[in-house]
């Protein structure tokens, strides 16, 4: 969604422009409609960005009505009573579908008093349907003819006296909320996420989710939410980023979250007894909570307790995490609601100040040669499995018909359907298990690039790290407290007193790095954790899923009794047979990349080989010069078809003649300065952009995987010299494929940072 200019606020101030990172709720208003028995208005739309609430003081009171004590409020967009449910959907969340689509999250949600209409708009009714409705509808039909594309999962749950029930699976009684230690991440463990990418499947789950909610009438609303309700819906867009095979996948993901809050109310006016009036205890209780909520983040407030409620832990990323929100707030146009409406609106004033920084969500992840071998192997278990029972097995019992044909055909065509749907799923899930296992290879070789700049820096200090890795974590966070001690003694002593035992400036680059490097580590050690946590759910969903279609399976021989529907269960065998060749395919097509990328990394070590024993005989024969001595024969001869062979391999596509006598003994090396040799000896960087032969350093940035860092070679202001090597050497690791997010920058300059002291200390001998 596109934020809408922001307006002034109720207090009519103007308001800083957000920052462009930044995106800020979009605040909409809807008025309903005044009922037949409300018989005084006091409330109504100005414009399409305001909203007036009169002052109800006696009219004729000429004073004070020219005071203008009537209160105007201003917001993105105000809905007036007769604005259609289409409208209030096109302006408000239209353009949210299609952001999710794109993979950023999302949310609506509907406050307001009891009664003011917030079931109205997210649910509404058959004849006029509301927000949750037609943005499935939407979402659903823009997905509809790429199914292999995108997958859509939708889950369902209410929050009723501040307990989660799933709203799709009821019957699993009260689910608990779970959050990381940092109080990210949260989820409802158990609930229900249902993925389907049929419309109408989804509008029945959404017309089951509803019934299963708890509604009330009080005096107030006939049909009272006694709720909290919140639909949420994932879209996970996959898109292959080498065209014929998908081994390598770059995936956009988005959520939607649609929530129908319960209103607030006074007990008085709702006449609540008993069980009514402790659900509206709680529905009070929750959104006061929201209400403090929305109060410190539009003062901008550096910490916001969300842990008050359930309902606020579930708000929290919509309200300050990566999100772009719409509140609708809904008001009652009716003088008997004034009190109610003028609270809201100060609410939605509010709600006006919060903005989120907003992202997309896109990762890409690479399929690995072993995940799909596994899953090949297991699906055509699955596949012989299945054909299996429908040749070799008869009916068990010489069973008469029991059914006639209709009704057999029917129950073939559901079991056909059923067994198609296992089959899915289980691909589905074991795609999800191949991107789980290479997020944790990604992870793993993060992690190992960390150890890698501890290692260096434990060797430099000559500690042998592989054996001690739990002492030398220890180790570096007690030399991190003793610095922070000591920055915190020479600050309280003034800065500019340092003395010189306390290490070189290397030194202390090097320990941070060091220490940076652990704090990565521990990180990426987190993340294992969760990941491989998630592993196990899913591994535990396909193995449930397995179980389904085994008992599927199972139930083939009784109901098939002709050979006709013999054949077409054939087919579907077949259909699933083609999908596991189509996996086969591309992990062969995988297995020739890595073979490739081996054989590359052959050629790069064997070019470096053959650089440095260029170097050595164009030394040997500069001496040789030098010193007039007289070449044996048999070496002019050697040096002779060794440069021929040389000059063919590079001249080859080039035509061009070498004019190199062995006689007179001109350094083999001169041909590094010619640029087709260079083109031609490697497309991987070989030589400096300006033509000259390549610095150790420039081979550093190779090693380091990272051109744009500074020179080594005058690294943190110390000079670093490589003895022996005046050309630059390949790196001798092939390049990985793009397969963790994490961002490798900072190991690769602490890495450097490693090796260059390792120089350092080398130089220093
Ligand atoms: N814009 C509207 N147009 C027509 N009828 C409306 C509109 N808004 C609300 N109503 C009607 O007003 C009544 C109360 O609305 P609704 O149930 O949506 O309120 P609510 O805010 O969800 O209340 P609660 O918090 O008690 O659940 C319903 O009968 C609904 O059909």
């Amino acid at each position: 969604m596109t934020p809408q200019t922001p307006s002034s606020s109720g207090s009519e101030e103007a308001k800083v422009p957000p920052k462009s990172a930044e995106e800020r709720l979009m605040v909409a208003v809807r008025i309903r409609p005044l009922k037949s028995d409300e018989p005084q208005r006091t409330l109504y739309a100005a414009s399409k960005k305001s909203v007036v609430i009169e002052d109800d003081t006696d009219k004729n009171d000429v004073l004070r009505h020219k005071r203008g004590a009537d209160k105007q409020y201003s917001f993105d967009v105000v809905f007036s009573e007769n604005t259609s449910q289409e409208e209030v959907y096109e302006v408000t969340t239209s353009s949210l579908v299609k952001d999710v689509l794109n993979g950023y999250n999302a949310t609506v949600f509907a406050y307001g008093a009891t009664g003011a209409g917030k079931t109205h708009t997210m649910v509404g009714d058959p004849s006029a349907p509301g927000i949750m409705v037609r943005a499935l509808n939407d979402l659903f039909n823009a997905v509809k003819d790429k199914q292999d594309q995108y997958s859509v999962t939708m889950s369902y749950l209410e929050l009723y006296n501040e307990q989660i029930r799933d709203l799709l699976n009821p019957a699993s009684g009260y689910l608990e909320l779970r959050e990381d230690s940092r109080g990210r991440n949260i989820q409802v463990a158990g609930l229900s996420e249902i993925s389907t990418t049929s419309t109408n499947e989804v509008m029945l789950l959404l017309q089951k989710g509803n019934k299963a909610r708890t509604v009330e009438p009080t005096a107030v609303n006939k049909t009272s939410s006694r709720s909290h309700a919140l639909l949420s819906v994932t879209v996970k867009h996959s898109i292959p980023l080498d065209k014929k095979s998908h081994l390598r996948m770059r995936i956009k993901q988005g959520r939607l979250f649609m929530i129908d809050l319960a209103g607030s109310e006074r007990a008085n006016k709702t006449k609540s007894r008993g069980k009514r009036l402790q659900e509206g205890a709680h529905i009070n209780r929750s959104l006061l909570a929201l209400g403090n909520c929305i109060n410190a983040l539009s003062e901008g407030a550096r910490y916001v307790n969300f842990r008050d409620s359930k309902l606020t832990r579930l708000l929290k990323e919509a309200l300050s995490g990566n999100c772009r929100t719409v509140m609708i707030a809904h008001v009652s146009p009716s003088l008997g609601q004034k009190e109610e409406s003028r609270n809201t609106l100060i609410y939605a004033d509010r709600a006006n100040n919060i903005s989120n920084k907003v992202e997309r969500n896109i990762y890409d992840v690479s399929y690995h040669v072993t995940q799909y071998q596994t899953v090949i192997n297991e699906l055509k278990n699955e596949i012989s499995r299945l054909q299996t029972k429908m040749t070799e097995e008869r009916p068990r019992s010489a069973a008469p018909v029991r059914l006639n044909t209709m009704e057999r055909n029917k129950e073939v065509r559901l079991l056909r359907e059923q067994i198609v749907a296992t089959f899915k799923e289980q691909m589905k899930l074991r795609r999800k298990l191949m991107e789980i296992d290479s997020h944790l290879l990604g992870l793993g070789m993060d992690a190992e690039r960390q150890h890698l700049v501890i290692s260096h820096w434990e060797s430099r200090n000559n500690k042998l790290y592989k054996n001690n890795i739990n002492q030398s974590r220890a180790q570096t966070q007690q030399s991190l407290r003793r610095k922070m001690k000591n920055e915190g003694f020479r600050s309280a002593d003034n800065v500019g007193h340092e003395t010189a035992d306390e290490g070189s400036d290397g030194e202390i680059e090097g320990e941070s790095a060091v220490q940076q490097a652990w704090g990565e580590l521990a990180d990426i050690e987190r993340e294992q954790e969760r990941w491989s946590e998630l592993r196990t759910l899913i591994e535990q969903k396909l193995e449930d899923c397995r179980q389904r279609g085994v008992a599927l399976e199972d139930k083939l021989p009784d109901v098939l009794s002709s050979d006709d529907e013999r054949e077409i269960l054939a087919l579907m065998c077949r259909v699933h047979e083609l999908e596991a060749d189509k996996m086969a395919l591309q992990s062969e097509r995988l297995v020739r990349q890595h073979e490739l990328r081996r054989r590359d990394l052959v050629i790069l070590r064997y070019d470096r080989q053959r650089q440095l024993c260029e170097e050595i005989i164009t030394r040997q024969r500069q001496l040789m010069e030098e010193n007039k001595l007289k070449l044996p024969y048999d070496l002019q001869e050697l040096y002779q078809i060794y440069q021929q062979e040389i000059h063919a391999a590079t001249y080859a596509d080039y035509s061009v003649s070498p004019i190199v006598s062995p006689d007179k003994l001109p350094p083999i090396s001169k041909i590094y300065s010619d640029p087709i040799f260079r083109k031609s000896v490697s497309t991987a960087d070989l030589s400096g952009a300006d033509g000259t032969p390549p610095s150790s350093a420039d081979s550093d940035d190779l090693i380091a995987g990272n051109s744009n860092l500074g020179n080594v070679d005058n690294f943190m202001g110390h000079p670093v010299s490589r003895p022996g090597l005046s050309m630059r050497l390949p790196p001798l690791q092939p390049p990985s494929p793009g397969l963790a997010p994490r961002s490798t920058e900072n190991t690769d300059q602490n890495l450097r940072r490693a090796i260059s002291q390792d120089s350092i200390a080398t130089n220093k001998n």
